[in-house]
């Protein structure tokens, strides 16, 4: 059985083997792995940087942290990964500490090792307090699959729990920032920046800043990039885009448990805004993996037939005149809604518990394994609370624009109009279980759902 926390002590003998010892821990823990230097083997950048890197392939599914002070908490309760023992030299490293206040930014989502590369430089010297500015807002919605970032309060919450965690004596002060000066151009004393090599001209702007202010200039204390690689964004160091793409098609929340009778169909939800893919990943879906698939659209059409219950309610409310014969003048309805949001809701209401109730109906006659219920306000509509799960795909609005241009003939600003009366994909991803994006080619589309299928098989078996 394996233990939560080890401790992994390095001297200039067993370095040699980190490789061996890292991948020893990866077989003996479950959580976190404590590392720490003994005296003969000094710490360098590099050696920094070859440790999380060797622990992001030798103990991937591990919180490795490479502690710069005393460990926190009794060093025996943590397993001994490898023989040597830790000799406490702890004043020696809080005496190597240079500056008493530094600071760095960063959005630090899905923190990961070359974070931890920089964190571990403000750690190694700062004595006293740790500024940490984490972005959020505006200095967010431009990255790469920024509506999957995590909420700033869960960052921030990380970045000093893994800061205090291992400075031992510094502080850890975070804060949101909305422009990329934040609290290091309001903090007077402070001493010091810690960036790395992509970041060198934030730094600048920072000393530009404080000089116009008249605060004293902060020494830029500068990392290497941790190097990695992401065909499909195109990235050369570890980056948490990669790290969001990662996750399309993976569970990102638990799904619920609703009770459901033997050999009945398990029921999943497929949202999305307009253009998003819905339709092709519902086909694909349909032919192979034999899911069974309700277009709700086509569904919604229908609803409308002459002398249907919906046809009836919607004379009720919006006045007999858009009701001609038994069934509805879809153009009088349209100029009534379209420019009306509270209209637009009303219809709404009427019209989806028609659909749920005929896609129930579908449900109930399907031998399928899964039944996917294909919904672009599906969320909107609340049937995300009721159902398994929910699978969003999206696409960034400009490439949906992009895509409803060249399909449906619009202009622009009308396929903007479109997408206004529709929810963001943000709100639409934070309500969902599985998140999709059909961005790139369609064989990415496909290996992002066949990795859902595969997921989703194993939970429901
Ligand atoms: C504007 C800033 C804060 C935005 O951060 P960004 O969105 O780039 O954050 P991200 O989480 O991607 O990275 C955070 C920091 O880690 C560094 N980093 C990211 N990946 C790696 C890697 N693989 N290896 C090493 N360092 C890395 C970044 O260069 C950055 O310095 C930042 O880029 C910047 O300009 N910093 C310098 C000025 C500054 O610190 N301002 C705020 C002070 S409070
Ligand atoms: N990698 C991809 N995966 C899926 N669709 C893509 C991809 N690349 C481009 N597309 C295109 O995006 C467009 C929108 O796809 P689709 O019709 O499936 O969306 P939808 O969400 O069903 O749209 P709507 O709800 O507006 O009818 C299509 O023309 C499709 O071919």
């Amino acid at each position: 059985m394996s233990s939560k926390y080890g401790l992994l002590v390095l001297n200039s003998k067993n370095v040699q083997k980190l490789k061996q010892l890292l991948t020893s821990a990866a077989a003996a823990l479950s959580s976190k792995l404590y590392v720490r230097l003994n005296p003969d083997e000094p710490r360098t950048d590099e050696l920094v940087s070859k440790i999380y890197l060797t622990s992001a392939s030798s103990c991937p599914k591990l919180d490795v942290r490479l502690v710069v002070s005393e460990i926190r908490g009794n060093p025996e309760n943590y397993v001994l990964i490898g023989e040597e023992k830790l000799l406490e030299n702890a004043e020696k490293l809080a005496a190597a500490k240079k500056y008493k206040k530094v600071v760095l930014g960063g959005t630090f989502d899905r923190l990961h090792n070359g974070h931890k590369v920089l964190l571990n430089k403000a750690a190694e010297l700062a004595s006293d307090v740790i500024v940490v500015g984490v972005t959020d807002k505006d200095m967010i919605i431009k990255k790469s699959l920024f509506e999957m970032i995590e909420p700033v309060e869960f960052r921030i919450k990380k970045v000093v729990d893994f800061v205090e965690d291992i400075s031992g004596t510094a502080k850890c002060l975070a804060e949101p920032i909305i422009d990329p000066f934040g609290p290091s151009t309001r903090i007077k004393d402070l001493e010091a920046i810690v960036v790395s090599r992509e970041t060198i001209k934030g730094a600048d702007a920072v000393n530009k800043k404080r000089n116009e202010q008249g605060m004293s200039q902060l020494d830029v204390i500068i990392v290497e990039l941790v190097e990695g690689s992401d065909e499909i964004l195109k990235e050369t160091k570890i980056s948490s885009s990669s790290r969001r793409r990662e996750d399309l098609g993976h569970l990102l929340r638990p799904a619920r448990a609703v009770p459901r009778e033997t050999g009945a169909p398990y029921i999943i939800g497929l949202a999305g805004g307009i253009a998003s893919g819905k339709s092709h990943i519902g086909k694909y879906l349909r032919e192979t993996h034999n899911f069974d698939v309700i277009d709700c659209d086509k569904l919604a059409h229908t609803c409308y037939e002459r002398g249907s219950s919906l046809n009836r309610k919607i004379g009720e409310h919006f006045g007999g005149d858009v009701v001609v014969d038994g069934v509805v003048d879809r153009r009088k309805l349209g100029t009534i809604v379209f420019s009306d949001k509270v209209k637009l809701r009303e219809l709404s209401e009427l019209v989806w518990p028609e659909v749920k109730e005929k896609a129930m109906e579908i449900v109930k006659k399907s031998t399928a394994k899964v039944v996917v219920i294909e919904a672009a306000a599906l969320i909107e509509a609340g049937w995300h609370k009721t159902l398994a799960e929910t699978w969003t795909v999206f696409v960034p609005a400009d490439e949906a624009v992009r895509r409803v241009v060249a399909r449906d003939n619009l202009t622009e600003d009308q396929a903007k109009d479109r997408m206004s009366s529709q929810i963001s994909n943000k709100e639409r991803l934070d309500n969902s279980n599985v998140a999709l994006c059909s961005l790139w080619a369609y064989e990415e589309t496909h290996a992002q759902v066949d990795r859902a299928v595969e997921e989703l098989m194993k939970r429901i078996l």
